[in-house]
């Protein structure tokens, strides 16, 4: 056997959990940068945000209405209203000139800092003012109409944010609530972690660029947008690189020439025991050190890892669906620790098989699910045919149902894990 069937034949078969790890030794992530605030919605905080003010910082009220002493308005009912002077307008805004003293009310838009003096705010559904000014609008006096207590209607000083609370910590994903939180600290730049640049080869010589029309025999290129997409997804910046053909020696200088100027490579195709398995031969002659190149999964079996020019190459299988199943397993959560994650592996969830999977398998099984709700049971179905080789219902996949090795099969309402894909 030359050394080039070694790696075809005689391969060592290792668990998902155990190529995780050996990948995980090889992840930093990448560096700092300061980007404008609207430029970094989906990427993830080089820092941890402490709050450098309270929030409200004043005492904020709640809705549109009359500042007023609750002690003032104890017996204030309809019949029996409470008739209070108003001393001023504090529109949102602004602050108030005045206190307030028993017997004055200052009226108040939702949002204003409500006076000093002022205990509550009453709704101005609950008070009647009256008389009107010449321009209509203003009034001196206005009826309570309804008894409010101290407090109501107005979140006091840091009544939401303390200050000096830890607010976002280092490497939480910047979404609309960040944002929100990053917007009101003044945070008009952040430092985030840079995308993680992530080369993308598709290798065979079948493949079409996707604008060609289709020849005998050949296939257009789907699975480099497909990992673009689940790079893009992951939080990476992909760049699809013109697929290569079966030609060890152009795989080779492709790869060395890009590696420098990328993070990750990830390649699909090649990796299994046929005569044009190109990546197979460029790892039995390589200078680069192959980490695995078989796992106990389905599919994706020949799942493949190298650490090259020290840069992490990633080489999945070609067929769309273990091609799809090996992104999520392997390259997603090394792309989201590139990318600043603490917690790059998504937890498992319990589900409950909708139909039966009569199946068995050698290794665990990495199905792509589809899940609904069910009188308050996730309840998780095959998304489609689920065959290494076809991609039709990648698109209906919401989950990876992981189902442990065995012979048996899976009953109906048998539960599952589930790892749901984002
Ligand atoms: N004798 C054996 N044959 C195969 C075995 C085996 O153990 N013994 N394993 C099978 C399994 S499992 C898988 S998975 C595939 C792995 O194949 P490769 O990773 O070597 O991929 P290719 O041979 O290049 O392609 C497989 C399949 O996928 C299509 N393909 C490839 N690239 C793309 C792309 N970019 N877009 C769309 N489709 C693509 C390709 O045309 C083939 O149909 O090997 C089995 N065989
Ligand atoms: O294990 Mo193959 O990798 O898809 O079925
Ligand atoms: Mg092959």
């Amino acid at each position: 056997m030359n050394s080039d069937t070694n790696l075809k034949f005689g391969r060592k078969v290792i668990s998902v959990e155990e190529a995780r790890s050996l990948l995980s030794e090889y992840v930093k992530h990448t560096e700092i940068e300061s980007v404008p605030l609207s430029a970094a919605f989906g990427r993830r905080l080089a820092e941890d945000i402490y709050a450098d003010h309270p929030v409200p910082h004043f005492r904020r009220s709640g809705v549109d209405g009359y500042a007023v002493c609750a002690a003032d308005i104890e017996q204030a009912t309809p019949e029996n209203p409470v008739e209070l002077r108003i001393i001023e307008q504090i529109p949102s805004g602004t602050v108030p000139k005045f206190k307030v003293y028993s017997g004055l009310a200052a009226r108040i838009m939702t949002g204003a800092p409500v006076p000093d003096g002022a205990d509550c705010v009453v709704m101005l559904e609950m008070t009647d003012a009256l008389p009107l000014d010449d321009t209509g609008l203003n009034s001196s006096h206005v009826n309570i109409k309804k008894h409010v207590s101290f407090g109501s209607n107005i979140t006091p000083i840091a009544g939401e944010i303390r200050m000096k609370e830890l607010l976002l910590e280092q490497g939480s994903q910047i979404g609309p609530g960040e944002a929100a939180i990053l917007a009101t600290f003044g945070y008009s730049f952040v430092s985030v972690y840079r995308k993680p640049k992530v080369a993308i080869f598709s290798t065979g010589s079948e493949l079409l660029n996707v604008e060609d029309a289709l020849q005998p025999g050949r296939i257009r290129n789907s699975n480099s947008y497909m990992l673009a997409a689940q790079v893009e997804a992951a939080g990476g910046e992909a760049i699809i690189m013109q697929a290569l053909s079966d030609d060890a020696e152009e795989v080779e200088s492709a790869l060395l020439e890009t590696l420098a100027k990328v993070d990750l490579i990830l390649t699909s195709g090649g990796v299994s025991v046929g005569d044009h398995d190109v990546l197979v031969d460029l790892f039995g002659r390589f200078t680069g050190k192959l980490l695995f190149n078989k796992v106990a999964m389905r599919p994706g079996t020949p799942t493949s890892a190298a650490l090259w020019e020290n840069r992490l190459l990633l080489a999945l299988s070609g067929n769309p669906g273990a091609s799809f199943v090996g992104f999520e397993l392997f390259a997603k959560p090394l792309i989201k620790a590139m990318a600043g994650c603490q917690t790059p592996f998504q937890e498992a969830i319990t589900a409950f098989l909708d139909v039966s999977y009569d199946k068995g398998s050698a290794y665990p099984r990495y199905v792509r699910g589809t899940t609904h709700a069910e009188t308050g049971c996730l309840r998780v179905r095959p998304a489609g045919i689920d065959k290494s080789s076809i991609m039709v219902s990648i698109k209906d996949a919401d989950c990876l149902i992981q189902l442990p090795a065995g012979g048996k099969g899976f009953a109906k309402d048998e539960r599952v894990l589930i790892y749901p894909i984002q």
